[in-house]
Order: structure tokens, then C-alpha cells, then sequence
């Protein structure tokens, strides 16, 4: 339905009128305007100063009333006085119950008329089979093969959930007369993902005009957003920021987002970017393992690790790791026991206290043998980093195609050398770690235990 809009022009409106809408809905445009910065198109629109500012001094430079922004409570606000957009909602259940689930939800208001502005941002959803191809080895493509999944799965939700409303199903699915397809859902989530943005009190929320603005990070960020005391939205520039007449108002997506996550969810990175900054690896429990099943059964933790850049130096966590690392002769077990309702269920037990398992670590850290279980763990982390070493290595191409669009080549090949460069980084940081780990105390009883009882290297991992 979106892209027939976008050809066909209903659901398209030129940048340039934003204006006219704005004015009409109660926006105030204080010293700045909207459109292309010249030189820089290929980003789309952003705010421009279109006099001379200086932060402190200057009114709020956009002010957006609260009816204009799509936050949950808002929605629940408009669902009031439309019956249509009540029932889907009511059809959804939970998931109609957050800001993502009810986004593209049409009522004929002002926000039906502001998405004609909004472009369709080429996120890696939208890539080509070769196109993401070339994320083979970074972290980004597991990301985007669970994010189509869980857009299929949202899509099945909304379907299901809404086929039995009469206008549902004659407008959105029916064979014949129904216009929303799965193209359609990847489109608003691009919209919503590239655009949302956090706001302290009214969580994730889409504010139309600020979410015009461009993001730079550091001391490049010119202004900042909030809502007032009645919960109107401003963008305010930054204390004591000059901006002259034509310059650019940028704001912070989130300075501590990594590469990865800026490609995923805005698909450009910036220009100055030196590091991936953050990168979260799958870890799996090995096959030989023989806790393997009930380790999967009780873990709530994600199935492996992330690493960050801390100042200068590369730092790691994970809550799901130490149950990897841990085994029965170390005191883990596991039973089953039958709940009030008759079903089974496996308990989890360490040192025969019963284990909740999010806090494993916190145990293992009191534990004499924490350096042991330390050494295990960054032996392991040691080995997935240089697998996915070596993945990446093994996955370069060296030449574009022709059926590869630019602008995904480019972010490939940078997220690549990005990815890469971490993880070196990483593999380095964390032998040097375990290398002064092997001296501690514990390890070194704990080696001179196993060589004297078992007469061959120990098998840390
Ligand atoms: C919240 S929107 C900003 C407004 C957008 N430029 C537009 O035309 O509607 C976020 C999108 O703007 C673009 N963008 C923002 N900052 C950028 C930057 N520093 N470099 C390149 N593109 C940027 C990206 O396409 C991103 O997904």
C-alpha cells in the first residue's frame, strides 16, 4: 500500500510544504526551517538555522503540541473518539498496547497527513539477499535475520488479531480489496525505528518536526529535545551553542550506540566513526555438555556476550556465560519438580541451594574457585572472538557487483573493518587477562591439583 501511495502521489507530499502543515497544526518554527542542507541531500532533510543562533539565548526552536505526538498514551487518547482504531486495538491485545504495535494504525488526523513527508530510509531490512550477504561474519546479520523473523511473526499478530473486523478485512487483507502487505509492516517499522525517539516521562515516542533532525555526535550535537511541563515537545539549542544563519541543528541519536546499531536502525554511520564501540556475540552451549538441555531450560539470559569500549580499553559482560562455564563437579545441578498445577519443571540448584540463575554470577564471585571460573570463561570468549575472526576473514569481497547498491557496499565494507578491528582488539585484551589470571593463587593450585591427578593439560574450556 505505501509504496502504491508513494508512486501513485497520495501518500507523498514534497518537503516544502511541511510548512503549511505545520503552521495549521500549532507547530512553532522559532529561527529555523526544514529541507535539505545543501551539499548534503543524501541525508535527507534536517533543521536549518535560518538566522543567526546562539543557545541560552534564543526560544525553544520548535515547539510541538502534545496532541501531535504518537506516544502510547496518545494513542489510547485517540482510540477514544475512533471506533476503527479502537477495535484493532482491543483485537491486539498486549501488543496493541505499545507505541511499535499500534504505529500504522490509519485515523484520518494530522499524523495521516505528516508521514507523506517522511522518506523511506534504506535500512538493512530493505537490503537484497546479496546485499546482506556481505554482512556475512558482522554482528549486523544475525540482527537482521531476527528482526525479519520477528517483523513476520508481528505481522501474523496483527493479521490474525484483525481478519475477523469486518473493515479489516475487507480494506487490509481481503484477496481482492485489501491493500496492506508485509512490505508494508517492514516500511512503518522502518519509519518508526529510524525516527522514535526517547523521551523522559513519555518513553518512546514520534514527534513530528524534531524527528526532522539530523543526528551528530559529541560536540557536534547543536540541540536537544524535550517535552515541557504540559507536555508539548521543544527542541532547545544547546547552552552557549552558536549556529549561524544555514548551519545545521543536529541532535544525539545516542552517542554510546555502536556501529552495528547505527546501521541497523538509521542505516548511515558518521563520517568521524573510528571504532564499532559495542558488539554482542552469540554464544552457544557446547554439544558435549551434558547440562546442555537443562541449561537452556532455566536460562532467562541472552545467549551471549557483548563487548564495549570503556575509555580506551575493550570491557565485556554477560550474564549467560556462567552457566556455560560451570558443571556438576563444580556444585551445579538440577531437578525436576512438579508444580501446585501438575506440571513438571526443572530447578536449578548450586552448591544444593536453589539457583535463580540471573544471579549466578554474583555467587560464583564468592565462590575461592571465581578466578577459575574467570579463566573458563574468557578462554571461551577468547575462542568465539577469534571464530568470528576468522569469519569475517573469510567472508570479504573484494570487488562490487552491479546489483549492489552503493550506499550498502560502503556501509559493509566500514562496519567490516570496524567489526574486525574490535575484535582483535578484543582477542588481545583478553589474552593478556587470562595470561595474568593463570597466575593468580586459585588457578595455579587448581593446575598443579589437575596435573598431579590427571597427568595432562588442563582443558579450561
Ligand atoms: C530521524 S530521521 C532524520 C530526518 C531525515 N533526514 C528525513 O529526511 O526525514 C533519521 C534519518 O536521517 C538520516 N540521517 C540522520 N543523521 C544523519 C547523518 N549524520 N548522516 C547521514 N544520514 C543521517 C538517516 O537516513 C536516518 O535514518
Amino acid at each position: 500500500m505505501i509504496r502504491r501511495g508513494r508512486t501513485e502521489g497520495w501518500l507523498k507530499q514534497p518537503i516544502d510544504t511541511l510548512p503549511t502543515w505545520a503552521t495549521f497544526h500549532g507547530v512553532a518554527f522559532n529561527g529555523v526551517k526544514i529541507g535539505p542542507l545543501p551539499g548534503f541531500e543524501e541525508r535527507g532533510s534536517t533543521v536549518i538555522a535560518d538566522t543567526d543562533l546562539e543557545g541560552g539565548k534564543v526560544e525553544p526552536l520548535l515547539v510541538i503540541p502534545k496532541e501531535l505526538i504518537i506516544s502510547r498514551q496518545n494513542i489510547e487518547m485517540f482510540a477514544r473518539a475512533d471506533r476503527h482504531l479502537r477495535e484493532v486495538l482491543e483485537a491486539l491485545g498486549d501488543f496493541g498496547r505499545t507505541t511499535r504495535g499500534t504505529k500504522d494504525v490509519g485515523v484520518l488526523n494530522p499524523l495521516t497527513e505528516y508521514i507523506k513527508f517522511l522518506p523511506d530510509e534504506l535500512l538493512p531490512t530493505f537490503w537484497s539477499e546479496e546485499e546482506q550477504e556481505l554482512l556475512s561474519g558482522t554482528t549486523l546479520r544475525p540482527a537482521v535475520r531476527a528482526k525479519l523473523n520477528s517483523l513476520l511473526r508481528e505481522f501474523e499478530t496483527l493479521r490474525t488479531a484483525t481478519e475477523s473486523i469486518g473493515w479489516c478485512a475487507r480494506y487490509w487483507w481481503d484477496e481482492d480489496t485489501g491493500m496492506v502487505t508485509f512490505e508494508d509492516w517492514m516500511r512503518v517499522d522502518a519509519m518508526y525505528r529510524s525516527r522514535a525517539l526517547e523521551f523522559p516521562g513519555a518513553g518512546d515516542c514520534m514527534m513530528p518536526c524534531v524527528d526532522m533532525a539530523n543526528h551528530a555526535s559529541g560536540e557536534g550535537t547543536a540541540a536537544i529535545y524535550e517535552t515541557d511541563s504540559d507536555g508539548n515537545g521543544l527542541l532547545l539549542l544547546r547552552e552557549g551553542k552558536k549556529i549561524a544563519a544555514g548551519g545545521e541543528i543536529t541532535i544525539t541519536y545516542g552517542d554510546e550506540k555502536g556501529a552495528c546499531e547505527n546501521i541497523f536502525s538509521y542505516g548511515f554511520l558518521e563520517d568521524a566513526v573510528t571504532s564499532a564501540k559495542v558488539m554482542f556475540l552469540d554464544l552457544d552451549i557446547p554439544d558435549d555438555d551434558p547440562l546442555r538441555p537443562a541449561k537452556i531450560f532455566v536460562s532467562t539470559a541472552a545467549p551471549g556476550f557483548r563487548i564495549f569500549e570503556k575509555k580506551d580499553h575493550i570491557e565485556w559482560e554477560s550474564d549467560f556465560i556462567w552457566l556455560v562455564v560451570i558443571n556438576e563437579e563444580d556444585g551445579l545441578d538440577f531437578r525436576v519438580r512438579q508444580t501446585i498445577d501438575g506440571k513438571r519443571e526443572i530447578q536449578a540448584f548450586w552448591k544444593e541451594q536453589e539457583l535463580d540463575t540471573v544471579k549466578l554470577r554474583e555467587h560464583l564471585q564468592e565462590d575461592q574457585a571465581w578466578d577459575i571460573y574467570r579463566l573458563r570463561a574468557m578462554v571461551l570468549l577468547q575462542q568465539r572472538v577469534e571464530t568470528q575472526i576468522e569469519t569475517l576473514q573469510g567472508t570479504q569481497s573484494e570487488l562490487r557487483e552491479a546489483s549492489i547498491r552503493e550506499g550498502p557496499w560502503k556501509l559493509a565494507v566500514q562496519l567490516r573493518q570496524l567489526e574486525l578491528e574490535m575484535l582483535e582488539h578484543t582477542f588481545n585484551t583478553l589474552e593478556r587477562q587470562k595470561l595474568s589470571l593463570l597466575e593468580s593463587e586459585a588457578v595455579q593450585r587448581y593446575l598443579g591439583m589437575a596435573t598431579n591427578e590427571v597427568d595432562e593439560e588442563v582443558d579450561f574450556s
